[in-house]
């Protein structure tokens, strides 16, 4: 049974009310693989709103921040049974709106849940150390206070974990919110804000505006009201977002593209590094920042890795996420179709050889969906833009190395470090790997996608802003430190 209601109009969140933006406008939000078929409408905002907005949350932080950890934390509980009991709502809303296969989009809002869950905890978690004086007669310790209201600015291809990683470690630690969701996820994220809505949190704390990046995002980076913003995107928009908050002295964190590799070296078990790569390059239809997107054969097993793989591949199907049996759903927009075309000319025009795919799907089963082939290249330079540029599409570009240090030394020839996976039953290798590649996240015979919710999660390089998220490390970013030295 369907749990959806199409052609919804969703308004803004502020201080505690449902409210329709000061422009009267509206935008439809679009099924990607039924391009006939609005999911909602949206606020389309402007300044104005997203002042009101601030205000709301700074007055209502002040009152937020005094409660207990626990107190928080309830209430975190609370937002976590109210997304569990609407997971297969919210989860089809993600599949309709973004085109991520039902699974994927069932498995990422229990992910919402078990994060919720997490930071609640984290309420009654010690926050300082005591360190000692040289003066014996004093107490030294530190503490954490919070920044005050935080910005957050959102990207499409998580709509419910990313906004929760971000909301509940502001939240749990005593900040307000405003959050910028993607326009193209912006109904999944307006559900998302009712569970915090039905769990009772006091008006202001929590707050949504939609709208365009350019005038809500770029507004969030510069308004003097909002001590920090944290980002997940593109580069592009990640360093201006980065560059308009140091100028006022705001904090910030940026979470950004990537280039991921995997090795598969000669010892590999070949089968396990098909699987992985499969699954960490093409689930989602590889619109993840953390996509396997190079993949480093050893000349020895390149032959039979290259036979396997374009085997499993073949057996991908690729359809409306909504649709039992289906592997692969649509680009999440026609821009994100588009990107993957134009890189697959790109491919052919510098020289590497197409294997498979590299064609939009379409035909009336396919609705006017934005489908793309799953995409395999040979034959790939490292000065390629194909082996160089981020394409966040259903794209995987074939290199060979002879000798396992020509395998890491293509491995790091990339602007990015977000993750990297190595396929190998040496013990000798996976040490080295772990020591020479420049990359966040260091994955062992394991896709290089998927990260846990407990653990630190940021890049190298042009990935991020070298600042971490998720887990424990979330404390870093959304609280301050304060050194307290105590004479009687
Ligand atoms: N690291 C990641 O997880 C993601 C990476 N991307 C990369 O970005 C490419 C383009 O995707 P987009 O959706 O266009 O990403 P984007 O970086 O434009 O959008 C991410 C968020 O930033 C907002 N934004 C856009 N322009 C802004 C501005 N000037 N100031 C402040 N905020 C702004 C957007 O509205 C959205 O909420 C993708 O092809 C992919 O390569 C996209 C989404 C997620
Ligand atoms: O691989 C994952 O689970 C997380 C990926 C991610 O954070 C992203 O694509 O933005």
């Amino acid at each position: 049974m369907s749990h959806f209601t199409a052609n919804e109009t969703y308004r803004n969140f502020m201080n505690g009310q449902w409210k329709a933006s000061v422009t009267g406008q509206t935008e439809a939000s679009l099924n990607p693989a039924r391009t006939g078929e609005i999911v909602g409408y949206i606020q389309k905002s402007n300044a104005q709103d997203l002042d009101e907005a601030v205000a709301g949350a700074k007055q209502a932080q002040k009152h937020w921040r005094k409660l207990s950890g626990a107190a928080r934390g309830d209430m975190l509980y609370r937002a976590a049974n109210a997304l569990e009991r609407r997971l297969d709502e919210i989860a089809e809303t993600m599949t309709r709106e973004m085109g991520k296969t039902l699974p994927e989009a069932k498995g990422e809002t229990a992910r919402g849940v078990a994060i919720l869950r997490y930071y609640a905890g984290e309420g009654l978690r010690s926050v300082g150390d005591v360190i000692p004086s040289t003066d014996s007669e004093a107490l030294m310790f530190t503490t954490r206070v919070p920044l005050g209201v935080v910005g957050i600015i959102t990207p499409w291809n998580f709509p419910v974990a990313i906004p929760v990683w971000k909301m509940a470690p502001a939240l749990i630690y005593g900040n307000s919110v405003v959050i910028k969701p993607a326009s193209e996820a912006a109904v999944t994220c307006a559900k998302v804000i009712e569970c915090y809505e039905e769990a009772g949190f006091p008006a202001g704390v929590v707050n949504m505006v939609t709208g365009p990046g350019s005038v809500i995002g770029q507004g969030l980076a510069q308004h003097p009201d909002v001590q920090a913003v944290t980002f997940t995107g593109s580069n592009e928009v990640g360093k201006r977002i980065g560059q308009a908050a140091l100028a006022r002295g705001a904090k910030y964190q940026l979470e950004m593209g990537g280039k991921n590799p995997v090795i598969v070296a000669d010892d590999a078990d070949l089968d396990l590094a098909v699987e992985a790569t499969v699954n960490g390059g093409l689930r989602s239809t590889g619109q993840k920042c953390t996509a396997t997107s190079r993949v480093i054969v050893h000349r020895e097993v390149y032959e039979s890795f290259k036979r396997k793989l374009l085997q499993r591949i073949g057996q991908i199907t690729v359809g409306d996420g909504m649709k039992d049996g289906v592997w692969m759903g649509p680009c999440a927009s026609e821009h994100q179709l588009r990107t993957v075309l134009s890189y697959s000319r790109k491919g052919l025009e510098e020289g590497a050889v197409l294997l498979h795919g590299g064609k939009r799907i379409e035909g009336e089963a396919y609705d006017g969906g934005y489908f793309v082939e799953p995409t395999v290249f040979e034959q790939v330079a490292p000065h390629m833009a194909i082996a160089r540029e981020e394409i966040f599409g259903p794209f995987l570009a074939l290199m060979k190395a002879d000798t396992m240090e020509e395998a890491v030394e293509l491995a790091n020839d990339a602007e990015f470090g977000l993750s990297a996976s190595i396929f190998t039953s040496n013990i000798g290798r996976m040490l080295s790997f772990i020591q020479e590649m420049d990359a966040g996240l260091i994955r062992i015979n394991a896709e290089s996608a998927g990260v846990e919710l407990q653990a630190p999660f940021g890049g190298m390089k042009q990935s991020s802003s070298h600042s971490r998220e998720q887990g424990r490390a979330a404390i870093e970013f959304f609280t301050s430190v304060k050194t307290v030295f105590v004479k009687g």
